[in-house]
C-alpha cells in the first residue's frame, strides 16, 4: 500500500478544513479526487506532502509517517502543484538540475529521459532561458517534468489539466499511464470530470471536507443509487444533497 489517510483531520490554525478523512491510494492504481471549489482537495493534498500536519489521525506511505520516516517519505513522493513554484533567479537547466539533486538522481542516466520530456513538451530549446518568465502552461510542463524525472513511487497532481493545451494533456496522461505501468501510485485533483472518469480507476469524492464516497465508477453508481450515471451525474447528485 502506497498512501494511507487515517482519520485525518486537519486545516489553517485550529480551523478544521477536513474532517476524519479516510481513503487510500494503491500501488499502480489512478485515483482521481474530486470535489467542488472549497470542498477541501488542494488541503488534503497539503497535508500528504507535509506543509500542513495533520490535527487528528495520520497519513502514511508504505505505513510509515512524515514523522516516523522522514527522508523515505519526502523521496517516494513526487508533487505537481495547480500553482507552479519557480525560482525567478534559475534557468529551466539549472531547476532540472536541481530536482536532480533533492531526489539523489544520477545526472548522466537522467538526462536522456528529460531531454526526451523536453522535447515532447516542445522546450528542449529552453535550457538556458528562466522559467519564472514562461506562459502558465509552459510553467506547468516544467514543473511535470522535473515531477516525472523522479522514480517515485506516489505522484500528485494538484489539478492538472485546467492551464495545458490539450496537446500538452495527451502528453501529461500518457507519462502519467507509464508511471501507473510501473507500479506507482498516482492521486490527480480535478475538476475535469470526463478525463477522470476515462483515466483514474478509483475516485474520492470530497464534499465540505468530507469524504462522500470512494470506489470505481461502478461502485459509485451504486452508491448513489444510479445505475449507469456517468461521473459528471454522480457528482451533480452529490452537489444536490447538502
Ligand atoms: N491558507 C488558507 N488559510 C485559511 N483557509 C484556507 C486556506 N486555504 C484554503 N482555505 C480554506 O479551506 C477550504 C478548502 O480549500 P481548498 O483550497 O482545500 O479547496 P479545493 O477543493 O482545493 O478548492 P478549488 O477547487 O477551488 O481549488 C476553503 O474554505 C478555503 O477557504
Amino acid at each position: 500500500m502506497t498512501l494511507a489517510l487515517e482519520n485525518v483531520t486537519g486545516g489553517y490554525g485550529n480551523l478544521p478544513v477536513i474532517k476524519n478523512l479516510s481513503f487510500e491510494v494503491p500501488d499502480g492504481q489512478i485515483v482521481g479526487l474530486i470535489g467542488l471549489n472549497g470542498a477541501g482537495k488542494s488541503t488534503t493534498i497539503k497535508h500528504i506532502i507535509g506543509l500542513l500536519t495533520p490535527m487528528q489521525g495520520a497519513i502514511k506511505i508504505d505505513g510509515q509517517t512524515l514523522a516516523e520516516a522522514p527522508e523515505a517519505y519526502r523521496q517516494a513522493i513526487a508533487y505537481v502543484p495547480e500553482t507552479p513554484v519557480l525560482y525567478p533567479e534559475l534557468t529551466l537547466k539549472e531547476h532540472l538540475e536541481l530536482t536532480m539533486m533533492a531526489y539523489d538522481l544520477d545526472a548522466k542516466t537522467t538526462w536522456p529521459r528529460v531531454n526526451e520530456m523536453l522535447e515532447q513538451f516542445r522546450l528542449a530549446n529552453k535550457l538556458d532561458w528562466f522559467p519564472a518568465n514562461f506562459s502558465k502552461g509552459m510553467k506547468q510542463k516544467v514543473m511535470i517534468v522535473a515531477a516525472f524525472m523522479t522514480n517515485a513511487r506516489l505522484y500528485i497532481i494538484d489539478e492538472p489539466f485546467t492551464g495545458l493545451d490539450p496537446l500538452a494533456v495527451h502528453d501529461l496522461l500518457d507519462l502519467v499511464a507509464l508511471k501507473k505501468q510501473a507500479g506507482a501510485a498516482v492521486l490527480m485533483s480535478t475538476h475535469i470530470l470526463a478525463t477522470a472518469q476515462q483515466y483514474a480507476d478509483q475516485f474520492v469524492l470530497l464534499n465540505n471536507g468530507q469524504v462522500r464516497a470512494t470506489g470505481d465508477l461502478t461502485s459509485l453508481q451504486t452508491q448513489f443509487n444510479l445505475a449507469d450515471a456517468d461521473l459528471d451525474a454522480i457528482y451533480m447528485a452529490m452537489t444536490r444533497e447538502a
